[in-house]
């Protein structure tokens, strides 16, 4: 037999990435990433329209674009016969969804729906499903749903049922119209094999559904709004199957787009987060993996299901089969680190860097790696994009303490990269104090590529060695194995992804390792950290949900 190989495909917030992979040792021969041309719609749509505050969304035809660039691009530049080329993975941001027809044509690609902002893919940090989300959680609280303790005890407004009832509620037209409403993830493998098949992975953390349990209750939905009662076995119907199985096979026109065989096995959806695990290698409890790019996705396997204040949900099998997955995260990473180099960078600094050859993330870094960890005199809260975990609360915002007349922008950037984690590190506590134990930390995803003092930070704040991902394509690595899981061993693929992990997952030599000098500083920091964190984000002081409503009233 020749040598076989996968690709994996990985949806991010920016971009989507597709990975050819040799199955016989998990080296990537190549990589090609497609920027998503009309990026986050979160002003305004392609028409013009414009949207409100908390609004993102997508373009579907963007996805489409990644499969029919990067695909034929990784193949080009591998000169590897697609007849070798057994199986095909995606992971995808989530909860990502939009409506559908009954053929899976997303509702924005029709004429009249195009200028409904309902009709587009809502992306996963599409936020202004929150008063939704607050009345699921007042109704499941009132009701004492049992299902939600395996959520952190609060539902989302990032996930399907906020997000679907937001659309049932402003536009009620796009839900009668909608077939069905599917994950991007589950809707693209559609596009690859003809038929939409959902995946238990986003079916169970952002769909809410138990392997057991399946769905909440119909009469859970009539209490929500009547018009929601029949939700799960209309809109959301349809059979969920395990990570690892086989969706079906490329069709001959998708065959034709992006140069594979018809017939290649691909595997079913997967989050993107979730899919980067076995591409570390990690396939047994106790070892947290961290995606760290746009957002942070915390991502832990445990031996039984335990209730962990504010995670994002544990899940049989989420991950890895035989173990539940726990998930936790951080909204904001990334972009928070973005949004200060685009809005709060000085023109003398930017000259510096410019004359320096750097980006201003490199700039920024270098300055602030001179300075010792508490010298900024600074402290920061990291919930630029609200607070995921531990308080799941999208209507908190940041802060920054500690300013003065002589503070200086690499100071604030500091501070921020230290904000972030001192989330991570309250998320961990989290999990260990409830006893799911976290004993080695994993990095993957763009950030532990980009920069190496954010990840000594890491190292020093949660006094724990982190090991990062020998992958620069990390999730995009995991589809690919996925997609040899779905191929089988028979075509030259695997039989499980604890076999795929054993020959194809990598991590780097090089660890970031915990400063001793630097963690006892830290641990001071973070109990302070820890005060104004509960002080915000846990009732006493109201003044970020106050400052949002008075905009809201000063907006209109
Ligand atoms: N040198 C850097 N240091 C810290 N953050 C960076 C640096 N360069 C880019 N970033 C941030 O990395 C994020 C993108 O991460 P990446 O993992 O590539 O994307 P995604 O989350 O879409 O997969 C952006 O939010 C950007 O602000
Ligand atoms: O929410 C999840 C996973 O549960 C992610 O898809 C979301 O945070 C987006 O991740 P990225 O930062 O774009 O990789």
């Amino acid at each position: 037999m020749n040598k076989k190989y996968a690709i994996g495909v990985d949806y991010g917030t920016q971009s989507g990435r597709a990975v050819l992979v040799d199955l016989s040792n998990g080296e990537e021969l190549a990589d090609h990433v497609t920027p998503y041309r009309h990026h986050v719609m979160d002003e305004e749509l392609p028409s013009g329209v414009k949207l409100e505050h908390d609004w993102a969304l997508q373009h579907p035809q963007d996805y489409i674009e990644v499969l029919e660039r990067s695909i034929p691009e990784v193949l080009r530049i591998t000169g590897i016969a697609p007849e070798d080329v057994i199986g095909i993975g995606i992971d995808f941001t989530a909860c990502t969804m939009l409506p559908v027809t009954a053929e899976g044509t997303p509702l924005c690609f029709l004429e009249q729906h195009i200028d409904n902002p309902h009709a587009w893919v809502k992306l996963w940090k599409h936020h202004a499903a929150q008063p939704e989300a607050d009345a699921l959680n007042e109704v499941a609280a009132a009701r004492g749903e049992k299902w939600v303790r395996r959520y952190g005890g609060t539902i989302s407004s990032e996930w399907m049922l906020a997000k679907t009832w937001q659309i049932l509620n402003e536009a009620p037209s796009i839900y009668e119209e909608a077939d069905k409403f599917v994950e991007a993830a589950d809707w693209v493998v559609g596009q690859l094999t003809g038929t939409i098949v959902r995946n238990s992975c986003t079916a169970g953390y952002k769909s809410n559904w138990h392997k057991q349990e399946g769905y909440p209750s119909e009469a859970f939905f009539k209490a929500l709004d009547p018009r929601l009662e029949k939700l799960m076995s209309t809109k959301l119907r349809g059979a969920v199957l395990p990570l690892g199985a086989k969706a079906g096979e490329l069709t001959e026109t998708m065959a034709a787009k992006i140069g594979l065989q018809p017939g290649t096995a691909v595997a079913v959806g997967n989050i993107d987060a979730h899919a980067a695990v076995p591409a570390v290698g990690v396939v047994t409890p106790g070892k947290l993996v961290m995606a760290m790019g746009t957002s942070i996705c915390h991502l832990l396997l445990g031996e039984e299901e335990r209730e962990v204040e504010g995670m994002c949900g544990v899940v049989e099998d989420g991950m890895i089969p035989g173990y539940y997955g726990y998930e936790a995260g951080q909204s904001a990473v990334g972009d928070i680190f973005e949004w200060f180099v685009e809005e709060c960078v000085p023109a003398y600094a930017r000259r510096e860097a410019e004359e320096a050859g750097e980006n201003i993330h490199v700039y920024l870094t270098r300055k602030a790696s001179e300075l010792k960890p508490g010298q900024s005199g600074l402290l920061a809260l990291d919930w630029w994009n609200g607070n995921r975990s531990v308080l799941v609360d999208t209507n908190l915002t940041g802060t920054m303490l500690g300013l003065t007349l002589l503070t200086k922008p690499w100071e604030m950037y500091r501070a921020l990269l230290e904000a972030t984690a001192f989330g991570t590190r309250k998320i961990i506590e989290a999990f260990h104090t409830n006893g799911v134990n976290v004993d080695e930390l994993y990095a993957c995803g763009g950030l532990p590529q980009k920069n190496k003092l954010l990840m000594q930070i890491y190292a020093d704040v949660t006094n724990r060695e982190i090991k990062i991902a020998a992958s620069k394509q990390t999730p995009a690595l995991g589809s690919a194995m996925f997609g040899a899981v779905a191929a089988g061993s028979a075509k030259g693929g695997y039989d499980s992804i604890v076999d795929a992990a054993k020959k194809m997952a990598r991590v780097r030599e090089e660890t970031f390792k915990p400063i001793a000098e630097h963690v006892a500083v830290y641990n001071r920091l973070y109990e302070e950290y820890v005060a104004l964190h509960d002080y915000y984000g846990r009732g006493t002081n109201e003044v970020m949900k106050r400052l949002k409503e008075i905009k809201a009233k000063a907006s209109e």
